[in-house]
């Protein structure tokens, strides 16, 4: 309400003085029935939800207004949120009928895009995170999540290349950091993300380990194992601290932090995780991994498959523990398929409990709770009598049977049935029970003496009613009569103006209508109050008998997070299994060597898009550190390369994610970094500076290898002149090869065919090429890798598929060749000024035409020394169109 009111009403200053506690937010303030909006807060909402705006004078200035009834806010709020909006939710706290003076009013949840319990919110088969970043000293950041809607609460630490790789993975909805930080953010990390700025009071060591302390009930932070990260539990100390400010206060189910390890899962530079398209298409309409790897059937599953993808492992126990799962569902269809129905029955375990946690739980969700909790013991039963294995079991996959179905039993041990709390819900929550906890009709009869006698008062008195309208029928004569009721009158009989002479005298008439009046009698008034009072005891009882269910159910918080864990993991495992078997994956063979052996990899996404008939070309490939650590893939444009390198790594990480593989055989030496760089004009469109990027970016690859590291480059240099190009990735395979500590894996792609001089000087690097065939002067691509380089001028080649005219292809080559003829002497300068002479016949144009000018100016303005080869025949074709 506007500030300049001259004369301010009580609720104005109410509504005042509430909107200042919350700056920033948009405030749904509660008056009777509706949520009101005021001033801007009503502009935005309007836009927003679409609903009207109103104006009205207050107290001689005009305001906005704009509203929507107090029931709809499930449907409204979450669009607010959506908006990016930060949404303060204002209600009455005390009954309107009991006020004395106003209303008092507060604000009982701040909803955030990061802070949200509502359904409608959230994405099931997605976490919401709230993160918090931290700037420290040295070039380091602190960096905690927490999902509030499951509990789970990370705190990590690193470099702003590691934090923004986190950033990446978990996509948080909301962002928190320090005012003063707000450049470095966005230049760190970019405009994208919804951010919330504090002071910098909150990021103290001491604010932080005070307000996690208090929230976790300890006097240290050691048994987190975050001690060593004390970056990111400043961060933390910030979200706990947010928390409370937005006005969740409830949450206990945040129940502890877990350190993300930097060093246990495979380190992904964010040009991989974009370029391999883990989690996110690259363009609109692309396809991620994720969506070929998930066939999961629970949110809890679809959430941690998606936390898989873009942290795989790079231990090999906990690699082979998931495979060998995988394996064993793979191989037992009938137990795959069993673990399937139950786990199909499994509702959002994770978040109902948080729910009931934070005593939000709607009694139908109780009931969905129950439901879930249901299916645990028939899992724990059939992964426990899976897991005896038959004394028998001496050939070898037996042995291996053997080994999973321990696995199994340590799931099956983890998981915890909650018999007490179900047969509690079971015998007391009715199955029909409603979605309010304010009405009634939730408990079960034969729970609570008091309440069943209720139900027979209520249920008679009505039966009573009834008896009384037939009575009175009957005695005056009055067949249309009818007892009803209202809330202002209560229980009444109602008679037409035609019947009015026949009402008896003893009646009391309360009101008249158009076309009846409305009488009430003491017999009336008696049972009505015999039967109010019974349904609000009733709606008192049923509420206590629910919140002691709540409490109830709140004892197996813990007990109940583990089993929504140990559910998602069977439904990753069990999703790994169904795209195995779907996609005819085999399962590779993890070694701590330093060996990748690919036979017939496949692509896992472009083979489930080729167009129907088509196959996808399988291919082998070796790497190793003594015989074949680099190889070049020299082949035109369109051939395969990109596919060739991606299919590679996404082999390499769903390995190591616990996947089954698309080849035929694949041994794994563990790979503990994936590093790829893209040529610049593979990802212009993003606007960035592009040769510089490329450059800064493939330092940083080159200054963070390790010996396990594989290393993608897909036409490194490309976004220079051909030289510098041909210059900066010869030096940068030497570089890799000739490393003094590291031997990293690297595919090089590339369309300079010089750099197939390299494996002449050096011995590990070996030459491909993707195979093409000529056949009539087309180009026909084969798809096969196959040992070798290639001596093509490619561009070329394109330009002739393009349908680019004959002459100018004829003259493109004969520049290239000459070119080529010298190109790595320092000369190049001399070289293209003696360029042969070109035989297109410029005196066609008379001297006078005005195109010899034109001719004459756009060749003046070509700098050959910065032009690629399909720049060059670009512009060709433009000064032939011209000459034509
Ligand atoms: N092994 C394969 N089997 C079948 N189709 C393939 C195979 N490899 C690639 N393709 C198809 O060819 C298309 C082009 O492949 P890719 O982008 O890898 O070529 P490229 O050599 O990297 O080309 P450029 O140099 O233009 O980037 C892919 O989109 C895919 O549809």
């Amino acid at each position: 309400m506007a500030k300049s009111a001259k004369r301010e009403t009580p609720l104005n200053k109410q509504y005042n003085q509430i909107k200042a506690k919350y700056p920033g937010a948009l405030l749904l303030f509660r008056v009777g029935d509706f949520y009101e909006t005021f001033g801007e807060d009503a502009i935005r909402a309007s836009k927003i939800l679409g609903i009207v705006l109103t104006r009205r004078n207050n107290g001689g200035a005009h305001e906005e207004l704009a509203g929507f009834p107090h029931h709809s806010l499930d449907t409204y709020l979450p669009k607010l949120v959506r908006a990016g909006e930060r949404v303060a939710i204002c209600d009455q706290l005390e009954n309107p009928a009991e006020a004395k003076g106003i209303v008092k009013r507060g604000v009982t949840e701040l909803v955030t895009p990061g802070v949200s319990y509502n359904d409608n919110v959230l994405d099931v088969r997605r976490n919401n995170y709230l993160a918090a970043v931290h700037f420290g000293k040295d070039d380091q950041l602190g960096l905690s999540l927490l999902d509030i809607s499951t509990g789970e609460f990370l705190a990590a630490q690193g470099n702003a290349g590691y934090v923004d790789k986190m950033l990446q993975s978990f996509s948080p909805a909301e962002v928190l950091f320090c005012k003063k930080n707000k450049k470095e953010f966005v230049e760190l990390f970019g405009d994208k993300f919804h951010t919330f700025t504090l002071e910098d009071w909150c990021f103290g060591d001491d604010f932080a380990f005070e307000k996690l302390t208090t929230h976790f009930r300890t006097t240290t932070l050691k048994g987190y194992g975050v001690e060593l990260l004390p970056l990111g539990v400043v961060s933390a100390g910030v979200i706990i601290h947010y928390l409370l400010e937005t006005e969740h206060k409830e949450i206990g189910h945040v129940s502890r932090i877990t350190r993300l390890e930097e060093d246990k899962y495979v380190w992904l530079d964010r040009f991989t995780i974009r370029n391999l398209e883990l989690v996110f298409p690259q363009q609109e309409g692309g396809v991620p991994l994720i969506q070929i790897l998930d066939h999961t059937v629970t949110p809890m599953g679809a959430r941690l498959l998606r936390k898989w993808v873009v942290l795989p492992l790079k231990e090999k126990t906990p690699i082979q523990e998931r495979l060998d799962t995988v394996e064993l569902l793979l191989q037992q269809e009938d137990l795959h398929e069993q673990l399937l129905n139950h786990l199909k029955q499994i509702g959002d375990l994770e978040r109902l409990i948080s729910k009931v946690a934070v005593r939000r739980i709607s009694p139908r969700e109780l009931g969905q709770l129950k439901k879930s909790l249901l299916q645990i013991a028939p899992i724990k039963e059939l992964l426990g009598s899976r897991a005896i294995v038959p004394a028998h079991a001496v050939e070898e996959t037996d042995i291996k049977s053997k080994k999973s179905s321990s696995v199994l039993r340590k799931y099956a041990d983890q998981l915890n049935p909650c018999s007490f709390l179900l047969e509690k819900i079971e015998a007391e929550l009715r199955e029909d029970a409603p979605i309010l906890s304010t009405q009634g009709g939730m408990i079960k009869s034969g729970v609570d003496a008091e309440l069943d006698e209720l139900h027979e008062i209520a249920f008679k008195g009505k039966d009573y009613l009834l008896k009384v309208q037939q009575r009175e029928i009957t005695n005056t004569g009055i067949s249309s009569l009818k007892v009803a009721f209202n809330k202002v009158f209560g229980y009444y009989l109602e008679v037409s103006n035609a019947h009015k002479n026949k009402v008896p005298s003893n009646w009391i008439r309360k009101q008249t209508l158009v076309n009846a009046e409305r009488y009430i009698t003491p017999e009336l008034k008696e049972y009505e109050e015999k039967i109010l009072n019974a349904e609000d005891r009733i709606f008192a009882i049923e509420s206590r008998i629910f919140n002691d269910l709540m409490t109830a159910a709140t004892e197996y918080v813990a007990a109940i997070q583990q089993n929504a864990r140990i559910v998602s993991v069977l439904d990753a495992l069990g999703s790994f299994a169904t795209v195995a078997r779907k996609n005819n994956y085999v399962k590779p063979v993890i070694t701590e060597g330093k060996e990748l052996d690919i036979k017939d990899g496949r692509h896992a996404v472009i083979e489930q898009q080729l167009p129907l008939g088509e196959s996808y070309v399988p291919n082998d490939l070796f790497l190793d550190d003594e015989t074949q650590q680099i190889i070049i893939i020299t082949g035109p444009n369109m051939a395969g390369k990109s596919a060739l390198l991606r299919q590679t790594a996404l082999i390499v990480l769903m390995a190591q994610m616990g996947s089954f593989v698309p080849a035929s055989a694949a041994t794994i030496g563990l790979v503990d970094k994936v590093f790829t760089r893209v040529g610049a004009s593979d990802n212009l469109s993003r606007g960035e500076s592009t040769f510089m990027v490329e450059m800064t970016e493939t330092a940083s690859i080159l200054n963070n290898l390790s010996d396990r590291s594989l290393v993608l480059m897909d036409e490194i240099g490309r976004g220079t002149s051909t030289y510098d190009g041909v210059s900066i990735a010869w030096a940068i395979a030497e570089y890799l090869h000739t490393h003094p500590n590291f031997k990293a894996k690297t595919l090089f792609a590339t369309h300079y065919h010089e750099l197939n001089q390299l494996a002449e000087d050096f011995p590990r690097i070996r030459n491909f090429n993707v195979a093409v065939k000529e056949v009539d002067n087309k180009i026909i691509f084969l798809r096969k890798l196959k040992p070798g380089g290639s001596a093509h001028s490619f561009g070329i080649h394109v330009a002739q598929i393009a349908g680019m005219p004959q002459l100018i292809v004829l003259r493109a080559s004969e520049i290239m060749q000459h070119l080529e003829k010298d190109h790595l002497t320092e000369k190049r300068d001399q070289k293209v000024k003696e360029m042969p002479k070109n035989n297109f016949q410029l005196s066609i144009f008379e001297p006078n035409d005005p195109r010899t000018e034109e001719l004459k100016e756009k060749l003046s303005l070509i700098d050959v020394n910065t032009l690629s080869p399909i720049e060059a025949l670009l512009k060709l074709n433009e000064l032939k169109r011209l000459v034509e």
